[in-house]
């Protein structure tokens, strides 16, 4: 039997779809003719109910007297001139405002921020899941939203921060269990960026924040701080408690500071100072060079011989920049003669009911750039290790004032000696590192993913047992280098002290030696301990030293140094 067709009507759907986009149509122009009309009765309506419940609300007693005092009002309403409109006017005013739409802003992660939280949960299990447990928090195909009770993303839908719950039994306390998930978290959130990691043990919460990069637009400056302070660099605004003013020339701000304190209280009187070559050590001891000048006297011992302290050389408190061996044999001879001087004077000082003399209260910094270099070379020509000599000011320093820096690549940290490392309690690591290499070096673990990329200055210090803190080091160029930029040759040139030698009596690019005279007195009680510089010899030969014992006489230094380019 042949099928009949069904009719028309049935089989043909254009029209039935035509009616329901006029009908939608018609609809939506009837919504924009009377969306005024439905706003103001929306509103009117929400008024009433509004009005109803403050009506129930109040109290029995009162209802009387608010009678009185709404009859009132519409009385002179109506009977003002043009009341009655403008009473219409303003019920429909608040209408219109009470009954506007109510967009309700959008609560919870997107869906792809919401996949992205799951991939971080999933990823997690495996660490967080414990057998036996009857309520695990962590379970494959579990709910995310029970282990993450806050998160935060940026433009790019990328995590910013994220707290999140864990279950009692983790072994929180364990450095590998921790680390074991910040890589994990690290790995998932987006490699390239510095997270941090709090974690919480009382509350079992484990906060996951990206940190911003720390300023590298801070030039070497006179930093506020008092005696006996020196800024190793700027850190996060968490880590620390007080901020500087810094400018930038134009626009003064705060900042931040890692500020470590040296001297007799100190608890970390010396530092010591790792990276990788270009990484910024160089620029450091300079910035802490001229923040030491500021109050004290400064003994540079350039082991890398590049030449990058020239600046300082012949500058008034620079008591020598020895780059040889012999030169700096001899100049940490006198630095260990110098702190056995300061603490026999301050021991008779004590003795004798006196305040310590002004001499030994002088502080005196020893800054030993790549101080194995000279071992190697010192070595090479029969003599002593030049780090043997800086034991006395490593050991004693504290007491007499005597401050030692000690900067050194990490791929020589090997031959550093035995009490440099023991008396170094402040502790930089600049450039790239892995946790493993900062731990080594600050003794702890920072709390942050450190960057397989970093700008020059940038690491982690840690002073004695404090926390380690992130660090930029404020850019303290050569200023006699080509590639320094003017603003920071400026800068740089503006914090130098005045010149004790005339940079005009020494040829231009020619080594010229330097003749200083470490006068040392007989008697602790005239002692003016502070070098006396004398005028520069333009003799020309290898460098050359000679020193007396330390209960009298003079200590001559001879030391090739740069020669200094002209001044801006
Ligand atoms: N804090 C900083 N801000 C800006 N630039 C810096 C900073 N520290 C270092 N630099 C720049 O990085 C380069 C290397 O710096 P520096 O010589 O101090 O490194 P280094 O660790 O001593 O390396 P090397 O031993 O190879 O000389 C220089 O051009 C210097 O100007």
């Amino acid at each position: 039997m042949a099928r009949r067709p069904l009719p028309r009507i049935l089989t043909d759907r254009a029209p039935l779809t035509r009616g329901r986009e006029l009908a939608r149509t018609a609809a939506d122009g009837a919504g924009d003719i009377f969306h005024p009309l439905i706003t103001l009765s929306r509103g009117l309506r929400r008024l009433a109910v509004s009005g109803g419940q403050r009506w129930r609300a109040t109290p029995q007693d009162r209802r009387a007297p608010m009678c009185f005092l709404i009859g009132a009002c519409v009385l002179v309403v109506a009977l003002a001139p043009y009341g009655p409109l403008l009473g219409l006017l303003a019920v429909m005013g608040a209408a219109a405002w009470a009954g506007r739409d109510h967009v309700p802003a959008p609560t919870g992660p997107d869906e792809a921020e919401a996949a992205r939280l799951r991939v971080l949960y999933e990823a997690l299990v495996p660490y967080f899941a414990g057998d036996g447990d009857p309520e695990p928090l962590y379970t494959y195909g579990g709910d995310w939203t029970a282990a993450f009770d806050a998160y935060e993303f940026d433009d790019d839908g990328r995590i910013v921060r994220l707290r999140l719950l864990y279950p009692a039994y983790f072994t929180d306390g364990e450095a590998a269990a921790r680390a074991r998930i910040e890589q994990v978290l690290h790995a998932k959130s987006g490699r390239g960026r510095e997270y941090r990691f709090d974690w919480d043990e009382e509350a079992n919460t484990l906060t996951l924040a990206v940190l911003e990069a720390l300023p590298t637009d801070i030039a070497a400056q006179r930093f506020v701080t008092a005696p006996g302070e020196t800024v190793l660099g700027f850190t996060d605004p968490e880590s620390v408690q007080r901020t500087l003013p810094v400018t930038d020339g134009e626009t003064a701000r705060d900042e931040p500071p890692v500020v470590w304190r040296t001297g007799p209280r100190s608890t970390a009187p010396h530092l010591l100072i790792l990276g990788q070559p270009g990484s910024g050590t160089t620029t450091l001891l300079r910035s802490l060079a001229l923040q030491a000048l500021q109050h004290g006297d400064v003994l540079i011992i350039d082991g890398g011989g590049t030449g990058e302290f020239g600046a300082l050389a012949g500058r008034g408190g620079v008591l020598g920049v020895e780059s040889g061996p012999s030169g700096a044999l001899a100049t940490l001879a006198w630095a260990a003669q110098e702190t056995e001087r300061r603490l026999l004077t301050a021991n008779r000082a004590r003795q004798a009911g006196e305040p310590a003399p002004d001499d030994i209260r002088r502080p005196l910094w020893i800054l030993a750039d790549r101080p194995t270099a000279l071992a190697h070379l010192a070595a090479a020509e029969g003599r002593d290790d030049p780090q043997r000599l800086l034991q006395v000011p490593l050991r004693h320093g504290r007491a007499a004032q005597v401050t030692v820096v000690v900067a050194e690549q990490f791929d020589s940290s090997d031959l550093l000696s035995e009490p440099v490392r023991a008396h170094t309690r402040a502790r930089v690591v600049l450039g790239p590192a892995t946790p493993d290499e900062v731990r080594a070096v600050l003794g702890a673990a920072p709390h942050t993913t450190p960057t397989p990329v970093v700008p020059p200055g940038r690491g982690y210090a840690r002073l004695g047992a404090g926390p380690v803190l992130r660090l930029q080091v404020p850019a303290t160029p050569d200023p006699y280098d080509e590639a320094t930029g003017e603003a920071h040759r400026r800068a740089v040139l503006a914090l130098l002290p005045e010149r004790t030698v005339p940079a005009g009596e020494q040829p231009a690019g020619r080594p010229v030696r330097m003749t200083k005279t470490l006068t040392e007195p007989a008697t602790g009680e005239e002692a003016p301990g502070r070098a006396a510089v004398e005028e520069p010899t333009q003799e020309a030969g290898p460098p050359s030293a000679s020193a007396t014992g330390p209960t009298g006489g003079a200590i001559t230094v001879h030391g090739t140094v740069r020669a200094a380019g002209a001044e801006g």
